[in-house]
Order: C-alpha cells, then structure tokens, then sequence
C-alpha cells in the first residue's frame, strides 16, 4: 500500500478540540503549544486577526522546534466571534460570558477561523481564514446565567461552544460548521493538498 503522508504535521495548539478535529482528517500528527502573544491593534479587520495570530502560532511552534523541525509542516489556528464589526474573543470571567452572550443572542453572527500553514523545508506560509455565519435564538437572563454556570462558555470565542449544550441556542449557519468549532478541515485539506498531503489519496 502506498504510504498516504510522507511530511510531519505538528498542530500548534493548546486546544483539545482541534486535535480531535485534526485527527478525523486521517493523517499522523504531532501536538505542541503555542504560547504565542494574542494582541493585536483595535482598528485590526476579523480576517487579519485570526491570519496573523494563526501565523504567530505557528511560527512560536518553528521557532520553538529551531533545527529540529525535519521538514515540518506546522498548523497554526485562530477563531474568533464577530458581532456588529466587534471581535469577541474568549470571556475573561463569567460576567464577560454573560455580557457576550447578552449581546449575540437573538442575533446573527460571524465566526472566523484563520488557520496557517508553515513548510519549514521551503520556508514559505500559506495563511487563510474561512468566515460562517450563526443565528443565535433569543435567549432569557436565566438561560444564559444557567449556561455559564455550566462553564462552557469560558474556553471559546463568543462565549459559546457550538459543539456542545450550546447547540441549543444555535438556530441555523451558513458556511463550515468545523469553522465554528475552530478549524476548517476543508480548508485545511485545501492548504495541506498543495503541500503534497492528500487527506482523500496518496501524496505525490
Ligand atoms: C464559537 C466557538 C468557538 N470555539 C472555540 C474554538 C477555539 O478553541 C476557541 C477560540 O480560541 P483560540 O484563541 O482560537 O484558540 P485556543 O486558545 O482555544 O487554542 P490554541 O492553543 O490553538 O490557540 O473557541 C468552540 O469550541 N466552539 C464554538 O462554537
């Protein structure tokens, strides 16, 4: 059988949820932190947040791996919640969760996700961000208070986790649904494809 990937993929990130995202892709990978700095300017557009802060990711990974890197290919992602030309990102503590959720329920949304990808044989990155879009259900003070005692809220962008009992208040999307939860496996086959790793086939 012909071996279906021949680079190292290292997954820069701290996120269980993108792991196992990862891991339905099929292809080996390898996981380290990216304890890369995520402020960036006010006056920043959603897409050049989350492409450069997937970038700073990834490139904390490259500097972090130095010389070892083998001819990686380091994955850096970022998400986050945009309301109105607002970002949200993750709530500080549960009256910031309470305050986002105030704001988006009852409303549509959209989600971005910036992901990169460095090839450390070339030295090049190819950067790219996917945007969906959420309609929120109106939601009461008691749900929402109900809901952040729950803790989810307190790890993701906006404030909620699609993927879990924040399901409920999610009336509809348009776009990739992975794009909400944190990475786009389209895209991210997309950017790995032209690296030669081909999820659906054998890479050339
Ligand atoms: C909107 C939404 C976000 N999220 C998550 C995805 C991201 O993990 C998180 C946004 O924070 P990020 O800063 O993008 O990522 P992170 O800190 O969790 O992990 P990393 O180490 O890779 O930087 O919000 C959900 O899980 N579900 C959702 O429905």
């Amino acid at each position: 059988m012909t071996e279906k990937v021949t680079r190292h993929i290292v997954l820069a990130s701290t996120s269980p949820r993108r792991q196992e995202l990862i891991r339905m892709l099929g292809i080996p990978f390898e996981v380290m932190p990216s304890g890369a700095d995520e402020d960036t300017p006010a006056d920043w557009k959603p897409g050049r947040v989350v492409e450069t802060l997937a970038l700073r990711k990834a490139e904390a990974v490259r500097d972090e791996l130095g010389h070892n890197t083998k001819g990686s290919v380091i994955v850096g992602s970022d998400t986050v919640v945009v309301l109105d030309g607002d970002i949200l990102g993750k709530p500080r503590n549960k009256q910031e969760a309470v305050t986002m959720l105030n704001r988006l329920q009852g409303q549509k949304h959209q989600v971005y996700t910036g992901v990169a990808c460095i090839d450390t044989e070339s030295g090049t990155s190819d950067i790219r961000h996917r945007v969906t879009s959420v309609w929120m259900k109106p939601l009461n003070k008691d749900e929402i208070q109900h809901y952040v005692a729950t803790g989810e809220p307190m790890d993701k962008a906006g404030a909620y986790g699609i993927q879990g009992l924040g399901a409920v208040m999610v009336e509809g999307i348009e776009g990739d649904y992975f794009n909400v939860v944190g990475l786009p496996l389209s895209l991210l086959a997309d950017m790995l494809s032209v690296l030669g790793i081909r999820v659906l086939g054998p890479s050339q």
